[in-house]
């Protein structure tokens, strides 16, 4: 096979397809393997996650231009064709005609030679129809779902749980591109110094205000690769998850634990706001994953942290009483669809078993947080079976805990129907993920 853009793209479309993880590890894998020129890299990644971005909107273009629409087509061609609609629908690359040349020579690669006139067929209708092909205008989920490319259940349902004008918006901020959002080390660069740092380098950072060490990186290409990086002068972290941090609020010299902490952004985060001083104990289930976070608190001179591996599920055996406990779950994700698009295909039903996992760890944590001590349960989804019922329950059967006010800085609107203990971070009230919290002190 040539080791060609497009098909770097389907290949890679084809493993997350069969499950095979988390599209940028998976983009990552198949990148080394075909060795690209760094041109054909970017169109690489921007033909991949178009089309996991666009996938349902593409399919109703193409199926317009099939003649048995019904009909089961082979996995390679289907992908094959969704990366060529995607390259004559949203870019303006290459010419038209050259796509189609290519998409007949990639199914050929792929072993379907008598698919060839097939893929020529249904591109050549698209280039002929693509201007009379119209897309479903109205506001129920099937037609948003050909507009928005998200599921018709995951927008029934969201249309559920947060009504149909937050529903709208949720999809609007999901079209957008996520910005880089970075924390800057105050252990060893104030904010301003980094941002002269990088803008030596031509590089810009904008800051965020808040968060004080919160700013938006652009034009940098891949932010690990950068000196500063290297240097433990900032970590990669979105806004909404160093919001949960100024939730934990946790303090120089305290004992603070984060029970699901890889790959460790909030991890360090509290250790910086704590100026390195104190104990921050980090837990993981995973033991590679343990190895996250002990490589990032080396690189950001952050000695406060010990990283081990433990299940939250079984308890928590030789932890002393902490002040502040963060409870991150994991989640089904449906707040980060913007960083991670395959996410949105994830059928709501198989995240039906997540609750119990989650309060079963929020549970056992609360049994290790001092009296007057701050516990902080925090998700990146936006489902309230996985958000406001697991807290709701806590409270109800934890007597021990009262609700702890969340304050939030003027920017941030609070969603009117949460109690203030709580809060939904939605995507579109902040250019952030979307991300839920619920803080609560131990009588
Ligand atoms: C949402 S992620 C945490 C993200 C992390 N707090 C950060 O900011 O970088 C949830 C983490 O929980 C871990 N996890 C899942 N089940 C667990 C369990 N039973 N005990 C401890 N950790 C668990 C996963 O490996 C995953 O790293």
């Amino acid at each position: 096979m040539r080791h060609t853009a497009r098909n770097a793209a389907v290949q890679a479309l084809l493993q997350v397809e069969e499950n095979e993880g988390y599209s940028n590890l998976v983009l990552d894998k198949v990148l080394k393997a075909f060795q690209l020129e760094r041109r054909d890299s970017a169109l690489t990644s921007i033909l991949f996650y178009g089309v996991l971005e666009k996938k349902i909107t593409l399919d109703f273009y193409l199926q317009h231009c099939l003649k048995a629409p019904e009909k089961k087509m082979n996995a390679a061609v289907e992908m094959t064709l969704r990366c060529a609609a995607y390259q004559i629908l949203f870019l303006d690359k290459l010419p038209d005609s050259a796509v189609v040349n290519e998409a007949v020579e990639t199914v050929k690669e792929l072993g379907k030679t008598s698919s060839a006139g097939f893929v020529n067929a249904v591109l050549r209708t698209l280039l002929r129809r693509k201007k009379e092909i119209i897309l479903p205008t109205g506001n129920d989920p099937v037609s948003l779902s050909v507009r928005y490319s998200v599921p018709a259940s995951l927008i029934s349902f969201w249309q559920e749980a947060y009504g149909a004008e937050d529903t709208e918006r949720i999809l609007k901020a999901f079209l957008e591109r996520a910005p880089l959002y970075i924390r800057s080390n105050p252990l060893k660069a104030s904010f301003q110094k980094l941002q002269s740092s990088f803008s030596d380098s031509g590089i810009d950072l904008k800051p965020c205000g808040f968060p004080e060490c919160a700013g938006i990186l652009s034009d940098c290409g891949a932010p690990q690769s950068l000196p500063q990086f290297e240097q433990g002068l900032f970590h990669v972290q979105d806004i909404s998850a160093q919001l949960i941090c100024e939730i934990l609020n946790p303090q120089p010299g305290e004992t603070v634990c984060d029970c699901c902490a890889a790959p460790g952004g909030k991890t360090f985060t509290a250790a910086e706001m704590m100026q390195n001083k104190g104990k921050l104990i980090a837990f993981d289930l995973y033991r590679g994953r343990v190895g996250l976070i002990r490589d990032g608190a080396q690189r950001l001179g952050l000695d406060i942290v010990t990283a081990r591996r433990n299940d939250a599920l079984l308890g928590f055996p030789d932890l002393e009483p902490v002040d502040r406990m963060l409870c991150d779950v994991p989640c089904s994700g449906y707040g980060v669809i913007r960083r991670k698009p395959e996410i949105r295909y994830k059928d709501v039903s198989s995240v039906s078993e997540l609750p119990t996992i989650q309060y079963g760890i929020l549970q056992n944590a609360s049994k290790v947080v001092k009296s007057g001590g701050v516990l902080v349960y925090s998700t990146c989804t936006l489902n309230p079976a996985e958000n406001n019922l697991v807290a709701e329950r806590f409270l109800k059967e934890n007597d021990g805990f009262i609700p702890m006010k969340i304050e939030l800085p003027a920017s941030i609107q609070r969603r009117s129907k949460e109690a203030d203990h709580m809060f939904t971070m939605m995507p579109f009230s902040g250019a952030s993920d979307g991300f839920f919290a619920a803080a609560f002190r131990k009588k």
